[in-house]
């Protein structure tokens, strides 16, 4: 029941709701006792030869009220109760929302998709259900359930009532007991099906990949025994919820044995009349529910207490990077002074990043460059704030980047990351995707700066072309020119391009990198890439090699030491000289 308690903060806010609801449930109980107090009254007018046609007329009229009012209160309290566990569950579902959209990328990377999905989805369901059936069922156990039995002493006889109930402490030690083996055996049910949840997520995500591999048995097969486990710890948790209710009817039957047993008897001795044993046993039926309600309690409260502690986990989880030590909410502009002794992740031994130092004057291009693996992109999301604990410092217009709040940094940046997403949704859209009030002539604008507009046109419907699932297939191209519109069309501080020329041929990559130096003259500029005409231009390229700067300088200081930057420089202007046929006129040339 602890997670009532849990729960108190959200009772108390919707107290009115609950109140009134409660208050209609309890009208609802006492309205169910009058039937069987009618009809006991009914039996003992007829066995005593007195009932009259207006005493018949008297009591159905006063029947067919109490259930028009049980009626319209149960549609009450239903609206009140169950209307209340609805907004917890949609305020639940905004929380996580909100948070998961907070959390940095480790949370992304300790986290899988599907147990996330799972948490928003079958958690948010059974703490819901707990807030209104399980409000439901405790209330409507103990006063429907107290209630009968109260006038089923008072009104009837209090041994009888003693006798007939023998049997119900074993049912409270069965549903306890039973309650607790369900939290147990629903916890491992929840993680089975977050774990599958997570393999349709990849399974769909990696379809192409499968398919190409010609990996599809594999992949069923894979999915069939994830599957038949989810369903084989789901029939663990049904064989213990199945026997919630013949252990409920059979104690019930019993007590109903012992009812006609001695109510028998008491009739006999003239304890109680034939009405009142009639009555009896119908509030013993009446009975019934209440038994079950508090059967289900167990199993609604165990299932909520799970999911709920899933949620609370969750939710409590901060996340790494915050504006703990911010005192500035001005975007900063593009000077960089960065002095990297050192940087390791978290999960890692060895550093991935040593002694990375330069310094970036507004207005200008650095371009890193290294083989895979050297550490380029390491070193912008260290620039950008998306990792941290750094050993040294990296300075933004003269102030530690921590000192910026995250929504000042993240406005400065325009980022293309290596693998672009693009959003089921219009081309249009996507490149407004961080401008959503954009013209369209800014965005056309963006797209003909990403080299891509004349492929946009093509379209049948566009820059309204759909792309994703419902829409178009892009190539990779395209998808990392639209990419670049979408972070061109903000004008930030500072762009960064994560090899994000890699698909686009070496013409196009001229022509894109020809019209930001035209256009972001004035703005700072991060391009890493594996070609090096990518970085040509740059006022600084790094050289990278297991984290290390293993060269550093303008394109013209390099090329003049023998070093790794001139050698792989000619060996790739060979490359493209050969690509082009041997035209020495090329891009290169
Ligand atoms: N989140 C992470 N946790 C632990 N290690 C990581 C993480 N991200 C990257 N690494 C490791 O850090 C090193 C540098 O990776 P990084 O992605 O920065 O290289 P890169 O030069 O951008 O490579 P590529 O050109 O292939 O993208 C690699 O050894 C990689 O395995």
């Amino acid at each position: 029941m602890r997670v009532f308690l849990d729960l108190w903060w959200y009772f108390k806010r919707e107290k009115t709701s609950y109140i009134i609801g409660i208050i209609m449930l309890m009208i609802v109980s006492i309205l169910s006792l009058l039937p069987p107090y009618i009809v006991g009254v009914v039996v003992d007018l007829m066995v005593e030869n007195n009932l009259t046609v207006e005493g018949l007329t008297f009591w159905l009229i006063i029947l067919f009220f109490v259930g028009l009012a049980a009626y319209i209160f149960r549609y009450l309290w239903r609206i009140m109760i169950f209307g209340a566990s609805i907004r917890l569950a949609r305020l639940l579902r905004n929380q996580l929302y909100e948070h998961f959209t907070n959390m940095s990328a480790k949370f992304y990377q300790r986290r899988k998709t599907g147990d996330l999905m799972a948490h928003a989805t079958n958690d948010i369901r059974a703490v819901e259900q707990t807030a209104g059936a399980g409000v439901l069922t405790l209330v409507d156990s103990l006063t429907l359930g107290g209630f009968v039995i109260i006038t089923m002493a008072v009104t009837i006889s209090w041994e009888l009532t003693l006798l007939s109930l023998l049997p119900l402490p074993l049912l409270a030690f069965l549903t306890n007991f039973y309650g607790s083996m369900l939290h147990k055996r629903f916890r491992v049910a929840q993680a089975a099906f977050s774990s599958l949840n997570d393999r349709v997520q990849e399974s769909i995500a990696g379809i192409r990949v499968t398919k190409t591999f010609g990996q599809e048995k594999a992949d069923i097969a894979a999915f069939q025994a994830e599957s038949d486990d989810v369903v084989k710890k789901n029939l663990r948790v049904s064989r213990i919820d199945a026997l919630f209710d013949p252990t409920i009817t059979f104690i019930i039957g019993v007590s109903y044995f012992l009812a006609v047993y001695f109510g028998a008897g008491f009739v006999i001795n003239e304890d109680i009349t034939i009405g009142q044993l009639t009555s009896f046993t119908i509030y013993l039926g009446l009975l019934v529910w209440p038994m079950l309600a508090f059967g289900w309690l167990f199993n609604i409260v165990e299932r909520g207490r799970a999911s709920y502690g899933r949620i609370s986990e969750l939710l409590a989880e901060q996340a790494e990077i915050t504006d703990e030590h911010a005192d500035t909410t001005k975007p900063p502009s593009g000077r960089f002074d960065v002095e990297i002794h050192s940087f390791r992740y978290k999960s890692e031994d060895d550093p991935v990043l040593n002694d990375v130092r330069f310094q970036l004057k507004e207005g200008e291009t650095l371009g890193v460059i290294g083989r895979t693996g050297s550490g380029k992109t390491t070193l912008m999301k260290l620039l950008m704030r998306e990792e941290q604990g750094v050993n040294g410092k990296i300075s933004l217009d003269y102030r530690s980047i921590e000192r910026y709040t995250l929504d000042a940094l993240r406005t400065s940046f325009g980022y293309v990351p290596q693998d672009q997403f693009l959003f089921s949704a219009t081309i249009a859209d996507n490149i407004a995707f961080a401008k959503p009030n954009a013209t369209m002539q800014e965005v056309i604008d963006a797209a003909k700066l990403a080299c891509v507009h004349e492929d946009i046109v093509q379209f049948q419907n566009g820059y309204e072309t759909f792309v994703g699932e419902r829409g178009v297939t892009l190539s990779g191209g395209q998808k990392q020119r639209i990419a670049i519109a979408r972070a061109l069309l903000v004008e930030p501080e500072i762009l960064m391009f994560d090899d994000s020329l890699s698909a686009v041929d070496a013409k196009t990559e001229e022509s894109i990198l020809e019209a930001l130096r035209m256009k972001r003259s004035e703005r700072t500029t991060i391009i890493s890439a594996h070609r090096l005409s990518a970085v040509k231009h740059a006022d600084v390229i790094l050289v990278l090699d297991q984290g290390k700067v293993v060269e550093q300088g303008t394109h013209e200081s390099l090329m003049k030491k023998d070093g790794w930057y001139r050698e792989v420089y000619n060996q790739q202007q060979l490359e493209s000289i050969v690509a082009e046929g041997g035209d020495t006129g090329g891009t290169y040339g």
